[in-house]
């Protein structure tokens, strides 16, 4: 177990988004989360991120409590995250998008670029390697001088991954990965998710498109009104009375 949560609750106002969820993510594993609309994943990820804190519980990483701490120290300590929307440069090129990931881990100060100093130098060469490598293993280094305006909506999703990868994390949550492309797109970014985990990365990720999941997650947690209603293999969440019910009481999940 790579990261931990206890007890885990958010609320907005009145809402409870989250509530009191327990979770473990299984390292060099691809653990899903899904729950019909509504049901508290997006806002999980987000607290286990940084991005909101959380109203009570706990969060771990690798045994150091991380609960308090603000996005960036998250981002550091190798937690990346891509958004259902990720924020690319539609002007800029792929290869351009992806050297601003490892920027993450530089220590260039704004001394350094005004002076054009070694570290900077030195600095910007393995910010382009880094962005080699990735752009490689994402599949995308035939695009790699393109703008991303002009690439398609899966390669899109690609240099999402690839800029997540930039920052070498260890954990990476993906919020909905494969939203918005057709089915021989989806079954290629499941691939590409798959060789995330082989290489040893821990993959965490939210998706509605359920078949997809079954065949390519290790570990499946279900929140339904932001309660942890089950978690296991795909096999056993298939056939768990609770989520098939709270599926077919209004849930929006897609094939
Ligand atoms: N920033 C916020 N302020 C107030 N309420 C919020 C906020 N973010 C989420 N919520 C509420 O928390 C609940 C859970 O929302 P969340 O987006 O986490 O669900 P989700 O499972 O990711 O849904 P979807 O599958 O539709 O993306 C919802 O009732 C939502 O309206």
């Amino acid at each position: 177990m790579i990261l931990q949560t206890s007890q885990l609750t958010k609320k907005f106002g009145g809402n409870v988004a989250v509530k009191d969820v327990s979770f473990s993510i299984q390292q060099g594993k691809v653990n899903a989360i899904i729950g019909p609309n509504g049901a508290g994943k997006s806002t999980f990820f987000n607290l286990i991120t940084g991005i909101h804190p959380p109203t009570e519980g706990q969060i771990f990483y690798k045994g150091e409590e991380i609960t308090k701490y603000p996005a960036n120290k998250i981002a550091e300590l190798g937690l990346a995250r891509t958004f259902q929307t990720t924020n690319l440069f539609e002007r800029a090129t792929v290869f351009d998008n992806v050297v601003v990931g490892h920027r993450l881990r530089t220590k260039s100060n704004l001394f350094d670029a005004i002076f054009r100093t070694k570290r900077l130098k030195r600095e910007e060469e393995t910010c382009k390697e880094k962005a080699l490598e990735v752009l490689d293993f994402t599949g995308l280094s035939n695009v790699s001088d393109q703008l991303v305006a002009n690439i398609s909506q899966e390669e899109k999703k690609r240099v999402a991954f690839a800029l997540a990868l930039a920052t070498e994390p260890e954990i990476v949550f993906l919020d909905e990965p494969t939203a918005g492309v057709n089915p021989d797109e989806t079954e290629e970014l499941a691939l590409l998710i798959k060789k995330m985990a082989e290489k040893g990365l821990t993959v965490c990720l939210i998706e509605h498109k359920m078949q997809m999941i079954m065949s390519l997650a290790d570990q499946i947690m279900v929140l339904n009104y932001g309660e942890k209603i089950a978690e296991g293999t795909p096999e056993e969440i298939k056939n768990n009375e609770e989520v098939i019910k709270a599926y077919l009481g209004g849930g929006s999940a897609s094939a």
